[in-house]
């Protein structure tokens, strides 16, 4: 195992940090290094230069330094560098700035595969090497227990991370715009209503850019309108096109503003003759101004209803709004981790709090007794209780509720889980559900999360009632991007 030894003791302060004003400086000094005028971390105003030695990446993928022992974040600076920073934002537990010049340049900076990384803001990290990628992401995890659990040492294991970290994400959910005379579809740039076209994402799987960049030029020919959200006019407003990575098939969703497709019927005919992977052609009409992406009518005009998408031994049937995890290979590495950590044999009663459509706990229940599923969305509750059918699996039962309040109701009926699994959004668990978890005493405890902060926090928790931390897994779902998944294992000390 890679790094139980880390000592948690919290890290000296950066041996080089100065500062020098950027006004009263010529160019030629501010390139010499820092200016004799040494600021307290107080004293540190906007536009004032720093030199800064980055120690870790954040959670958005920005550069962490230190100034005097004050955070500061400087967007696309790598570990290890020492950057000359103009501070852009001063507050009082840490600074912003942008770098103004690298002094020392980790080895790890590449230059951006893709050509608008920069503009589109989906990915934080293409500026890093894959592997300095995922370096970066287990110090994340390491900084997150540090901050946050009295550990000693913590049983990190090595990042998982993909062999081939390009292709991955099953599902295309573009914005359609137009740029004068040609259709665009992309993302809006971070903070803007400004489109980045993203035709050809690298992250894309190639089959899901093939069918938007067609299905761009079809509604080109049929003069197809496209939404325009200052003058609240037009029909399409987003393309989602997903890919089931088991059958190869597509399943194709416009989302319109509208209540028809104009050419409706030309469309489906044009894609079938030149899209032979698309198996369902659907509609959904969202005329509001809601954030949301999808409206609440879907109407499939041709093909199946349902995509169909097998995880290992699952099998999922997706409806065109159901959720999917967007990244398949990972996910089967994630899943088997968290079944690892269950250590099932067959006799357990297994709870998988915030279940979502049943993913985590259709993968358990072959090796468990009964496995109980708690989710608040009640669409998603009826997609589990499908994908447990679909899948021939009986001993899954899935339940409406919040975690927080079904699973003490439980805990005081008398039901003790043998294993309880979460996999809570960012905010991590409830403190209730935390305190039923402790009443309740099940042998092992998996927590599987996106957020490395909120699990250490809620793992503190734990380690307080009786538990012990076992490993730590993270798993790279997202390559390119900030995000970091962990599978934790906790059992309970007399076990
Ligand atoms: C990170 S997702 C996990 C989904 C699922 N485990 C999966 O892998 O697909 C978190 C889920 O928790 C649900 N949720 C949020 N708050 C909840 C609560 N208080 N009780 C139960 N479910 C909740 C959300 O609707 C979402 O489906």
């Amino acid at each position: 195992m890679k790094d139980n030894k880390t000592n948690y003791s919290r890290k000296p302060e950066p041996k080089r940090t100065g500062t020098y004003s950027s006004q009263t400086q010529s160019p030629t000094r501010q390139h010499a290094g820092p200016s004799p005028r040494t600021a307290s971390a107080e004293e540190v105003r906007t536009g004032d230069r720093l030199v800064v030695t980055i120690k870790r990446i954040g959670i958005n993928g920005e550069g962490v330094g230190y100034y005097k022992r004050k955070a500061v974040f400087i967007d696309r600076a790598l570990p290890n560098e020492v950057v000359k920073a103009k501070v852009t934002q001063v507050e009082p537990g840490f600074l912003k700035a942008e770098i103004v010049e690298i002094e020392k340049r980790s080895p790890d900076r590449q230059q951006p595969p893709c050509a608008v990384y920069e503009a589109c803001g989906g990915c934080q990290l293409q500026h890093m090497t894959y592997k300095g990628q995922l370096q970066a992401k287990e110090e994340l995890v390491r900084e997150a227990f540090r901050r946050y659990t009295r550990l000693a040492e913590l049983p990190l294991r090595p990042i998982l991370g993909m062999e081939d970290p390009w292709g991955y994400r099953n599902k295309a959910q573009l914005q359609a715009g137009r740029d004068a005379e040609t259709i665009v579809t992309g993302l809006y740039a971070a903070g803007s209503h400004r489109l980045v076209d993203i035709s050809g994402c690298p992250i894309h799987h190639p089959v899901v850019n093939q069918v938007v960049e067609q299905v761009k030029a079809i509604m080109e020919e049929l003069h197809i309108s496209i939404y325009n959200e200052r003058a609240r006019k037009g029909a399409v407003r987003t393309i989602v096109a997903r890919v089931g990575q088991a059958s190869g098939q597509v399943q194709l969703t416009l989302i319109t503003a509208e209540e028809r497709i104009p050419h409706a019927d030309r469309l489906v005919a044009r894609v079938r003759e030149k899209l032979p992977m698309v198996a369902t052609i659907a509609h959904n009409i969202h005329k509001g101004k809601s954030p949301l992406v999808f409206g609440e009518t879907t109407h499939v005009l041709w093909g199946n209803e349902r995509l169909e998408e097998t995880l290992g031994d699952v099998r999922f049937s997706l409806s065109p709004r159901a959720f999917f995890q967007l990244n398949p290979a990972q996910t089967i590495k994630l899943y088997n981790a968290a079944q690892e950590a269950a250590a099932l044999s067959g006799t357990e009663l297994v709870v998988d709090a915030y279940c979502g459509t049943g993913t985590i706990g259709l993968w358990l229940a072959p090796q468990a007794r009964e496995v109980r599923g708690i989710e608040v969305i009640p669409e998603a509750v009826r997609d589990a209780r499908d994908n447990a059918r679909t899948s021939g699996i009986t001993n899954a039962k899935f339940y409406e509720g919040r975690a927080e309040r079904l699973l003490p109701q439980w805990v005081k009926q008398g039901i003790r889980p043998d294993v309880v699994v979460v996999d809570p959004p960012r905010t991590g668990c409830e403190r209730p559900l935390l305190d039923a978890i402790a009443k309740a005493r099940p042998a092992r405890f998996v927590y599987v999360s996106c957020n490395p902060s909120t699990l250490a926090k809620d793992c503190q928790v734990l380690l307080d009632s009786g538990y012990r931390l076992e490993w730590v897994q993270p798993v790279d779902m997202f390559p390119h991007t900030a995000h970091v998944e962990c599978v934790l294992k906790i059992c309970r000390v007399d076990t």
